[in-house]
């Protein structure tokens, strides 16, 4: 057993009903003011107050569902549509906030890889080093019609498109300027020196980028990168490129296996197995005692929305209509979810299976409820399952993380399970005690590559 600090980040989306859906209708839920960029600096100033490590921003670039289908659903629950782009947001947090990491997601599609690592440089300037980006292929037709395509990419090509994409930025990052290229001297009336800039004129299969990168480097370079890959090519990419990785396992002991074999995969790619941070996300309902956490998962019951769920797990009919939440589950005509709902009916054996249950289980699978020494069991129990942080779920802003603060926080440092002060320097010299990335990661070839 192992008693070390673990990470905590704080998972959010700039939108009304990112997870919990259904949730936005509480009197308490902050997350519909989520235009308003007080509510998000507000938030972030707590998060830093109570030592989280990162705030994680989820993105998505289209609807959920059949791009050809009705989509009222979606908007209707608010189902991350409104939502706007983390990308632009993070400026604003990086400049009200001093420690805290900010995470964002961006898919390989949304974005020229030479213009989002400008971005990216740019956003690790402002926030000196504590950016960090989840690399995501994206899960919907829709998104992929927004960016001109027929449809999603098959899976494994996206991966590969993917490992194009990183390739491109890791070259622009890492290879583009050297060490003490920025000089700005007045006296000698250079501002930089051309010597130590480069082109690095990548011809690949989807991009052909000349350069050089019009950044110079920033505090970090590369950005913290994340990922959140469960197939075996998602598995394959993040064992290659990722520094943290964001699992939701059932129980700690699938989470234990998930690590061990991406770590291991880790290995044969000439990385070491703690170059990989692993993140289970998970939600909390916390109670002064067992009654009142039990009272209280019940009152975020009844806000549960079923269509939420559903929509979210494209468990929609061929019209893009969510079923009627008394609908038996073998009614349900689902080519995605069926692992799911065969799972969810095999548990019910008193009465017929329906719809509804299904939201209900999802609301559940991710769900710690109990006194604030009873969570912190639990997350002792993640933590010797080999996971080293938690990616902390909400059911409403702020209050979920206030609570989680307030009240389970100080349980966790008692027991050395949750920092007590920021280490220096940038978010990867916290996690990692580097600055920039390790020579075992695949971007450090690039060094020096293109003098
Ligand atoms: C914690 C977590 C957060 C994720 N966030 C996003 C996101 O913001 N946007 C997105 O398009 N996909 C997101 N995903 C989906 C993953 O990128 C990935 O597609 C998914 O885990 C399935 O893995 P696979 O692509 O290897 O099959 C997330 C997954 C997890 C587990």
């Amino acid at each position: 057993m192992t008693t070390r600090p673990l990470h905590f980040n704080a998972f959010v989306m700039n939108t009304a009903s990112h997870i919990h859906h259904g949730q936005w209708r509480r009197p308490d839920a902050g997350q519909v003011e989520f235009n308003d960029v007080n509510t998000w600096i507000a938030l972030a100033r707590l998060l830093e107050d109570a030592k989280f490590d990162g705030m994680f921003f989820a993105d998505v670039s289209g609807l959920y569902g059949d791009s050809d289908a009705d989509f009222d659903v979606y908007v209707r629950e608010g189902l991350q549509i409104p939502s706007n782009d983390p990308t632009v947001l993070l400026g604003a947090l990086a400049v009200s906030t001093t420690n805290i990491g900010l995470a964002l997601t961006s898919n390989v599609a949304q974005n020229h890889p030479f213009n989002f690592a400008r971005q990216l440089s740019t956003l690790d300037h402002i926030s000196n080093g504590r950016v960090a980006w989840n690399i995501v292929t994206g899960v919907q037709d829709n998104g992929a019609r927004n960016f001109g395509l027929p449809r999603l990419t098959d899976h494994a090509e996206r991966y590969r498109w993917a490992e194009e994409y990183v390739d491109v930025t890791f070259k622009l990052w890492e290879g583009s300027w050297d060490d003490g290229a920025l000089l700005k001297d007045r006296e000698g009336g250079s501002f930089s020196d051309p010597s130590k800039i480069h082109k690095i004129f990548h011809v690949g299969e989807r991009y052909s980028v000349e350069g050089p990168h019009l950044p110079s480097p920033s505090p970090q370079r590369t950005p913290v990168l994340y990922q959140a890959g469960s197939s075996e090519s998602g598995r394959r990419f993040a064992a290659r490129n990722a520094e943290a990785v964001f699992i939701i396992a059932p129980t700690p002991a699938i989470a234990r296996d998930q690590i061990t074999e991406t770590r291991r995969l880790a290995v044969e790619f000439g990385r070491n197995p703690g170059d990989i941070k692993f993140f289970q996300g998970l939600s909390f309902v916390i109670g002064d005692t067992e009654e009142e956490a039990l009272a209280k998962a019940e009152e975020y019951e009844e806000y549960v929305s079923v269509d939420g769920y559903l929509a979210h797990s494209a468990i929609v009919d061929k019209a893009g209509r969510v079923y009627d939440p008394e609908t038996p589950i073998r009614d349900v005509d689902s080519n995605t979810a069926k692992g799911f709902l065969e799972s969810v009916a095999k548990h019910i054996t008193d009465r017929e299976p329906i719809v509804r249950d299904l939201a209900i289980t999802r609301s559940r699978s991710t769900r710690i409820v109990g006194t604030p020494e009873q969570i912190a069991d639990r997350i002792q129990e993640w933590q010797d399952a080999g996971v080293d942080g938690i990616n902390v779920i909400n059911w409403v802003l702020p209050g979920s993380f206030a609570e989680f603060a307030d009240k389970v926080l100080p349980v966790l440092r008692a027991r050395g399970l949750a920092q007590t002060e920021y280490a220096e320097g940038t978010l990867r010299k916290k996690l990692f005690g580097t600055d920039t990335l390790n020579e075992r990661h695949p971007a450090a070839r690039y060094r020096g590559a293109f003098a």
